[in-house]
């Protein structure tokens, strides 16, 4: 059969690739319908009815770089999608920083070198290119990519120069479609370009401002893909030259602070704003989930984005993202010291001693142990879970936390574990592993996000039989049925869902769930066997995405 690249590119010749082509419309290629799966080790692996080239733009994906979410998704989406028949492009930066090079081994130099015309300047970026799991990963290298810290910043905070930074991505990723000939040829002009969050939402803007007035990528469209409004990438108005985009242009992401934001009376709010550059442009929209689809068209979700969003509501979607089950998935995790499933739940509890173990807590089955992961920032209501833990150390519980960020929770978490050594921990830092164990090992998975645009660790939770106590919210409402020991067919849900987000309500559901743990056995097992039957697999947002390139297609593209 012809793999995902010659199918593209056989696209772009007008040829027939041989074996899976019908027919072609609109450059696209249509897959014979009898042929729409395959089967994969036992599984029917659904394919695409229509293919695309698909162009992923993005600021980290797993396991090159990741700082959260983002990079989840990001390596995980294109993968599910080529697995469908497309051909996919992912294009991000090559992060050197002396610890994860590694990451980056299998990458090898195109010889492709680009000037790009931006900041008072030429800077010349180079391509880096892997081929794995059918799909094209290019990394865009540039030596403001190599430097110690993290990908967006280092102990003193972000990097001053990170509109710089994805400026040179989004045109980088703009040329990758055009010069690259990745397994012998290039993407071509017909893509849909997936551009996710604001480090890549210049994408749009470029394509509609420096592209299509000259007659290339007509036939391209784009979908912003938006997994946090919290970060927009503002700049002060006096950097619009910098972009290298035409003076016309200058209302796509023009920002105005409202005046309470501004910082004295002489401050006019003006500023340039890469994420409302792609609201505006982009030709359709998705958020990570439905309801903050519609979280972010209101004045309390949308970040003051929420008035243009609403006034592109008609491409706006929401689509639950998916998990890895490849990475996540109790039965073969490679990370945590037994396997377990539905069917047989026994090696779980083992997990748990051998987390306490190594936390150093007592080992104690009987225990409740509760668990948090993830980036300790304003959205993830950690300062909620520092008002309610000296109530919550009065239970006979064990809490443990991993996550990094803000330095003073960092202390926190810290100077809280000196105090409640024999019940709490708080595990500083960025570890994968450490992540799946916390997942495998503890009971419930407290999630207090103010907003969550979708959430991956409840997910992930529910596959390994730990249940999320979340705050009813975005995608955390979406994903997480509240348990309900009445339901019409007996007892329903897989975790508890409380809103409103208030200290009194998260320790009255947190007790909840402990004494249904500690009272009421049979019910929790059925809470973890219904959680852990939920299919989350990528296919089944790989196909939505589908749809939704589908629509793009229809409409015209994005012209001022
Ligand atoms: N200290 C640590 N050590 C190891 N792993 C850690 C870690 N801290 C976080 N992680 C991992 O990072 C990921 C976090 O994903 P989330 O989706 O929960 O949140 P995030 O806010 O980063 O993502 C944003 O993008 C995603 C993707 O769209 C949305 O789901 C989400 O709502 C949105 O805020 C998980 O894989 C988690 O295990
Ligand atoms: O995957 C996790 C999240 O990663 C991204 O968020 C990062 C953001 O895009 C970066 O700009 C940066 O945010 C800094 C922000 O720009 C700055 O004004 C200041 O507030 O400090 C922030 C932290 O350095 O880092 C973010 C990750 O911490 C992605 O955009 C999100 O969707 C993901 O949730």
């Amino acid at each position: 059969m012809a793999t995902p690249s010659a199918v593209g590119a056989a696209c772009l010749l007008g040829l027939e690739p041989e074996g899976i082509a019908e027919g072609s419309i609109d450059n696209t290629v249509v897959v014979a319908s009898e042929q729409d799966s395959e089967i994969v080790v036992g599984k029917e692996q659904a394919r695409a009815k229509v293919t695309q080239n698909i162009v992923f733009v993005t600021g980290e994906a797993s396991p090159y770089a990741k700082s959260g979410g983002l990079g989840d998704v990001c390596g995980s989406l294109p993968v599910a999608l080529a697995a469908r028949g497309h051909r996919v492009m992912v294009v991000m930066p090559r992060y050197l920083n002396g610890t994860s090079d590694k990451n980056y081994a299998n990458a090898f130099y195109t010889e492709k070198h680009i000037r790009i015309p931006c900041f008072g300047g030429e800077h010349e970026v180079t391509f880096f290119h892997e081929y794995r799991d059918s799909v094209d990963w290019v990394f865009v290298d540039h030596p403001s990519y190599h430097r110690p810290g993290n990908l967006y910043g280092d102990k003193f905070g972000a990097f001053g120069d990170n509109q710089f930074r994805y400026t040179l991505l989004c045109y980088a990723a703009c040329e990758a479609p055009l010069v690259l000939e990745l397994g012998g040829y290039i993407y071509g002009q017909n893509c849909m370009f997936v551009v996710n969050d604001w480090h890549a939402s210049l994408v749009p803007v470029l394509l509609a401002a420096k592209y299509r007035p000259y007659g290339v990528y007509k036939d391209s469209r784009s979908i912003l893909v938006i997994h946090n409004l919290a970060h927009q990438g503002v700049e002060p108005a006096s950097t619009y030259p910098d972009l290298g985009l035409p003076p016309e242009w200058y209302g796509a992401l023009e920002w105005v602070f409202p005046e309470w934001a501004r910082r004295h009376a002489l401050d006019k709010g003006e500023a340039v704003n890469f994420l409302k550059g792609a609201v505006v442009t982009a030709d359709r929209i998705v958020t990570v989930s439905k309801g903050y689809s519609w979280e972010v068209t209101t004045a309390e979700g949308g970040q003051g984005l929420n008035e243009l969003l609403s006034s592109r509501k008609s491409v706006l979607n929401g689509i639950v993202n998916g998990i890895d089950i490849n990475d996540w998935n109790p039965a073969t995790d490679k990370c945590i010291p037994c396997h377990y499933s539905v069917d047989d739940l026994s090696g779980k509890a083992k997990c748990k001693g051998a987390l306490q173990k190594e936390l150093g807590l007592p080992i104690r089955p009987d225990v409740p142990l509760i668990g948090f992961i993830g980036r300790l920032d304003y959205q993830k209501g950690i300062d909620l879970i520092q008002l309610i833990i000296p109530d919550l150390m009065r239970e006979d519980v064990q809490f443990v936390m991993l996550g990094s960020g803000d330095p003073e929770l960092e202390d926190w978490m810290r100077s809280t574990e000196s105090i409640f050594k024999d019940k709490f921990r708080g595990w500083v830092g960025f570890s994968v592993p450490v992540s799946h164990r916390i997942t495998a090992g503890c009971d419930i998975l407290l999630m207090p996000s103010r907003f969550e645009p979708c959430g991956l660790n409840q997910l992930y939770a529910m596959q390994y039989g730990t249940v999320p106590v979340v705050h009813a919210t975005g995608g955390l409402r979406d994903t997480v049925e509240n348990f309900n020991p009445f339901g019409e067919n007996g007892e329903q849900g897989t975790g508890w869902a409380f809103a409103p987000l208030t200290t009194e309500n998260m320790l009255w559901t947190l007790r909840t769930a402990i004494s249904t743990y500690r009272e009421h056995k049979s019910s929790w097992e059925g809470l973890m066997k219904r959680g852990m039957s939920k299919d989350f697999t990528w296919d089944h947002a790989a196909e939505q995405y589908e749809q939704i390139f589908q629509w793009a297609f229809i409409d015209r593209p994005y012209v001022m």
